[in-house]
């Protein structure tokens, strides 16, 4: 069976350095906990602001764990240190820039600061690659959206596009818990669900 893989990588001096604890994997793994019905296995990474150790850490997790979607957490922002999206950049195939100017629009509704965010989005090989800013809320905001207080959404979150990339670079089917994000998959690309 096509298990999803699912790698993490929380991008922190302060975090691998041991000085405070690291809230990035584990707000990454409780998001997807909620948000997905389909089975998966994660691969998580720890490193500090380190381009080459970045870049090691994306190629390890595409090229070796074979995971079909790697999401970053941290240094996205224009600090001297923070190299994320570049690192991201230098081991891509393709981009994606959908993603980023979603997640963009996202936080916006959060903070006006957003816009200093430079994450990406790119293709490796059949893996979908995904820079999430470094404050742990962040995560929920640009993967979840924004919903008003009827649940209704407001703007869609970046993870809604996310199953459909999967399936078009032939990954496995993913299913999502539709309280948390629903998944936008054009028609002809849907399964029959009336059972
Ligand atoms: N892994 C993490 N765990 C907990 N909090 C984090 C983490 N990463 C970032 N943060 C928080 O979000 C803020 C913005 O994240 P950013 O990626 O810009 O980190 P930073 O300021 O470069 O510091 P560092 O790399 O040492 O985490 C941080 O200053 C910190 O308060
Ligand atoms: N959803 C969301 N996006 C956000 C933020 C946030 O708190 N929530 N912080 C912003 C800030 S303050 C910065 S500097 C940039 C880059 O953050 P990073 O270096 O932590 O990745 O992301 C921005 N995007």
């Amino acid at each position: 069976m096509n298990t999803l893989r699912i790698g993490l990588i929380s991008v922190s001096d302060r975090a691998a350095n041991g000085i405070y604890q690291d809230q990035g994997i584990p707000a990454l793994e409780a998001w997807l906990s909620s948000a997905l019905t389909t089975p998966f296995i994660i691969e998580t990474r720890l490193v500090p602001d380190e381009q080459p150790l970045i870049e090691e850490t994306l190629c390890e997790l595409v090229d070796e764990r074979f995971c079909h979607l790697v999401l970053t957490t941290g240094g996205t922002g224009p600090a001297r240190r923070d190299v994320t999206p570049d690192a991201t950049l230098a081991v891509a195939d393709r981009l994606m820039p959908g993603f980023g100017e979603q997640m963009r629009q996202i936080s916006l509704q959060f903070v006006p600061t957003a816009i200093l965010s430079r994450q990406v989005g790119v293709i490796r090989k059949q893996s979908l690659i995904l820079n999430l800013p470094g404050q742990p809320k962040s995560i929920k905001e640009t993967l979840e959206g924004l919903k008003d207080e009827n649940g209704k959404v407001q703007v869609a979150g970046i993870f809604a596009s996310v199953p459909y990339c999967i399936q078009l670079l032939e990954g496995p089917w993913i299913e999502t818990n539709p309280q948390v994000v629903a998944a936008f998959r054009p028609k002809s690309a849907r399964r029959d669900t009336n059972s």
